[in-house]
């Protein structure tokens, strides 16, 4: 029976993770994290692509995998024109899109980019699977109290997806028949509603509303913003970046590490600990938004991504939430396995990949 290898590519605002898989199983992995100063002296996310390819291919070469062994790459999706689930062979249209981020900037619009020059070095195609833009708002979770703007579904899609699958596999379930919130907490924070196998109401995870993460505000006082952006003091892309990249966690404690804040905090640092509990709270508030939204109907809650390793963080959630759902803890994520696997069924012709048309 013939086997695929598939390199795959994470970037995340924090880190870009690499794996390679044989069909299914993953025979090498690597997390290359990046500090809030190397990421944050780049205007732009494409300006990243260099650098960032230059870590993946070094960390291949010390590791003696071989491109030309490779059948795919496969890369994390990142801000294109909102589309249905599914895995989407990179095209030109799409790497246009990237390259003009044209729907915003975001670390995971390497994915793309970087997938498709790896891939066509050995003459093989390039997929990304579940990008973050992946759409499935209920109509009502569109209008946002001022006709002129529209809110957005841009969340870790991806991941949430993957965890939800598995969770409902693990109970003997189908994810199509139970009511989740997923809560991812990464580099950024997204708390999803999936009713019945859809995400009905997410908080833009980027640059919207929500919570504030280890690199974003989340939503501000939109008076108090306004104020600030009209102050003269700030260019409108050193007020872009205050609010992606430098707020947060790095606004109030200069890193996006949040095992660096743990440390902090068991060294006795109560403001860290009033910052990090903070950051608990408001994620704890949008879970109950999306009970609302789910009204009352939660099977379970689901806490995932790199800050649910630490207990102290998920016991503060749980106290806050515990009452609506009994909850589930997936530490890490699941995006690496499931990128190999949207691009496993397609070289394998389970599945047609689907074109994007922009
Ligand atoms: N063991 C851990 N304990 C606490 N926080 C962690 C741990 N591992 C990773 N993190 C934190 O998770 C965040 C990044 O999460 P991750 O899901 O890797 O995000 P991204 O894909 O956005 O880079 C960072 O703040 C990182 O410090
Ligand atoms: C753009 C939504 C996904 C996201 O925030 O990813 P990171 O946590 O990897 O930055």
């Amino acid at each position: 029976m013939t086997s695929y290898k598939i390199l795959t590519i994470n970037p995340g605002s924090t880190s870009t993770k690499i794996a390679v898989f044989e069909d299914e199983n993953q025979i090498f992995e690597e997390t290359l994290r990046h500090d809030v100063d190397v990421i944050s002296k780049y205007n732009f996310i494409v300006d990243q692509y260099g650098f960032r390819k230059e870590i993946i291919l070094s960390a291949l070469e010390k590791n003696n995998i071989k491109l030309e062994d490779l059948d795919a790459v496969v890369g994390r999706g990142g801000l294109l024109k909102p589309i249905e689930s599914g895995t989407y062979e990179v095209n030109e249209t799409m790497l246009n899109d990237l390259k003009q981020a044209k729907y915003g900037e975001h670390a995971s619009n390497l994915g793309a980019l970087l997938a498709y020059e790896i891939a066509k070095s050995i003459g093989k195609k390039a997929y990304i699977v579940d990008p973050v833009v992946v759409d499935e708002l209920d109509d009502v979770a569109r209008i946002s109290g001022l006709n002129l703007i529209e809110r957005r579904s841009v969340l870790h899609a991806l991941n949430q997806k993957a965890v939800a699958r598995r969770f409902a596999k693990e109970i003997n379930k189908k994810y199509d028949n139970l009511n989740l919130i997923v809560t991812h907490l990464g580099g950024g924070v997204s708390v999803g509603a999936h009713k019945k196998g859809r995400v009905v109401e997410v908080a833009n995870a980027l640059d919207g509303d929500g919570p504030f993460s280890p690199e974003r505000t989340g939503g501000l006082p939109v008076g108090d913003l306004i104020t600030l952006c009209f102050s003269g003091k700030y260019t409108k892309e050193e007020i872009k970046k205050m609010l992606v990249g430098k707020g947060g966690l790095v606004s109030y404690l200069g890193t996006n590490d949040a095992r660096e804040v743990v440390k902090k905090i068991e060294s006795g640092d109560k403001y860290s600990e009033l910052v990090f509990y903070a950051m608990a709270y408001q994620i704890s508030k949008e879970i109950g938004a999306c009970a609302a939204v789910l009204k009352g109907e939660v099977d379970q809650i689901i806490l995932t991504g790199g800050i649910a390793y630490n207990e102290t963080f998920t016991t503060w959630v749980k106290e806050m939430v515990g009452f609506i759902a009994p909850i589930t803890i997936y530490p890490g994520e699941d995006e690496l396995k499931a990128l190999a696997l949207g691009g496993l069924r397609v070289l394998k012709d389970e599945e047609k990949s689907k074109e994007y048309i922009g």
